[in-house]
């Protein structure tokens, strides 16, 4: 059987990627909860999902594999053992909802078909799931003063972040939102028992047991030998040197990885966020990322002398250090909304420096940001536009929704 996971970079040309259709996870979003859960408005369920398909059509008509991940999930939990297992890993990690009422989750979450039970664990548990007559704590019978025994996971459509396949191996983050946390608990658990994955021995990077946290949103390979990561409200230095240690010692192509510091906010939560490869020498970016000048905190990491140790070298320019660790004469960024104040600003909050990369100069991008469309348009990328009315209102693009397990080398 072919070896499953290849991505030496952002842009060779996708094959096989995962992704999550949104389910009823989004309906459990209510105003009070927001923040908590990281939206800032409630999806329209049928509407989410319609976009959604789109999405997943036009990456199948470009010849993408779609895998799901709910499908994953429930292939990899194929034996009653397995979903006892899976489940005591959800409680325990979800603990702070369920105390002393572990037992009546547990026989609802296990009562059905393995579909309903991934099914329940995303959507979350609500106290009204439960029979009233089971419930013996005073926490319980409030379902007004909290309603879930366990939290719904409405982020799991942005699959970019939870895990990266980096070269052949995976890194499975540890998230550093208590809201996500639970999410790569799936992905931990599809390359361990997973039929198409288990069997071969996959390296991996950085596992969620660190730490210290990192998402993938932050984790960018720019060709075989660079990979990219951003240090930012998500993700942390500790973890990004400890995965550049783990790729020096098995990646064999991999010799540099660029730590990237970007603002702490919400609006730039990761890395690609504001700064997304598009094609071998073009990036999008959204300027608000570069100080006065152009100035920036980069570090470049590699290989040290001794065991587990690295150098580390300084830069201060992203276009410069870019030339330098691809080897290129020049480059070209091609900022977010064409760079105008407003522009910029409405567009990346929707996304617009979030571009998937299909192939080399052949994006995916939301529909919404046309400023940023036509200039990648008129740089001569081929864009291909996602309906984004819905998908738009959790805070990621197509990047962020996608997570590809399996690219053309460039
Ligand atoms: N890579 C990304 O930027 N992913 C978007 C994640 C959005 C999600 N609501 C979050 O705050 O984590």
């Amino acid at each position: 059987m072919k070896y499953p996971l290849h991505v030496t970079s952002e842009i060779g040309e996708l094959k096989t990627v995962i992704l999550h259709r949104p389910g009823k996870e989004v309906e459990n979003l209510t105003p009070e909860y927001l923040q908590r859960l990281l939206f800032d408005d409630i999806p329209f369920l049928p509407a989410i999902q319609k976009e959604h398909d789109y999405f997943a059509n036009a990456l199948r008509n470009q010849g993408v594999e779609v895998l799901y991940l709910e499908r994953l999930l429930e292939e990899s939990l194929h034996s009653i053992q397995l979903q006892e297992q899976f489940v005591d890993q959800i409680l325990e990690e979800s603990k702070s909802n369920i105390n002393g009422a572990r037992h009546n989750v547990k026989e609802y979450l296990l009562h059905g078909s393995v579909q309903d039970l991934v099914e329940k664990v995303m959507s979350g548990v609500l106290k009204t799931d439960i029979e009233q007559e089971k419930k013996v704590h005073l926490y319980e019978l409030m379902a007004d003063h909290y309603p879930f025994y366990l939290d719904p996971m409405p982020n799991l459509y942005f699959t970019r972040d939870p895990a990266a396949v980096i070269g052949k191996g995976i890194s499975i983050n540890k998230m550093n939102e208590s809201a996500r946390e639970r999410e790569s608990i799936f992905m931990d658990y599809i390359m361990k028992y997973h039929p198409r994955f288990a069997k071969h021995n996959i390296p991996k990077w950085f596992t969620r047991d660190s730490r210290f946290s990192m998402e993938g949103g932050d984790q960018l390979i720019l060709n075989k030998h660079t990979v990219a990561v951003g240090v930012s409200s998500r993700s942390t230095p500790q973890a990004i040197e400890k995965m550049a240690i783990n790729l020096f010692k098995d990646q064999e192509d991999i010799t540099k990885v660029v730590a990237v510091e970007i603002p702490k906010s919400r609006a730039f939560m990761h890395l690609d966020t504001v700064f997304t490869m598009v094609d071998y020498d073009k990036f999008t970016i959204h300027p608000a990322i570069e100080g006065p000048d152009g100035d920036m905190r980069i570090f470049i990491l590699e290989k040290g002398e001794e065991e587990n140790r690295v150098t580390i070298k300084q830069r201060n320019n992203l276009a410069e250090t870019l030339k330098e660790v691809l080897e290129l004469k020049d480059i070209v960024l091609i900022p977010c909304g064409g760079g105008d104040p407003i522009a910029a600003a409405r567009e990346q909050w929707n996304d617009g420096s979030n571009t998937l990369a299909i192939a080399p100069g052949v994006v995916m991008t939301y529909d919404r940001n046309y400023v940023s469309n036509k200039l990648l348009r008129q740089h001569g990328l081929e864009v291909i536009e996602i309906p984004s009315s819905e998908l738009s209102r959790g805070r990621g693009g197509p990047r962020c929704m996608s997570m590809p397990v399996y690219r053309e080398d460039i």
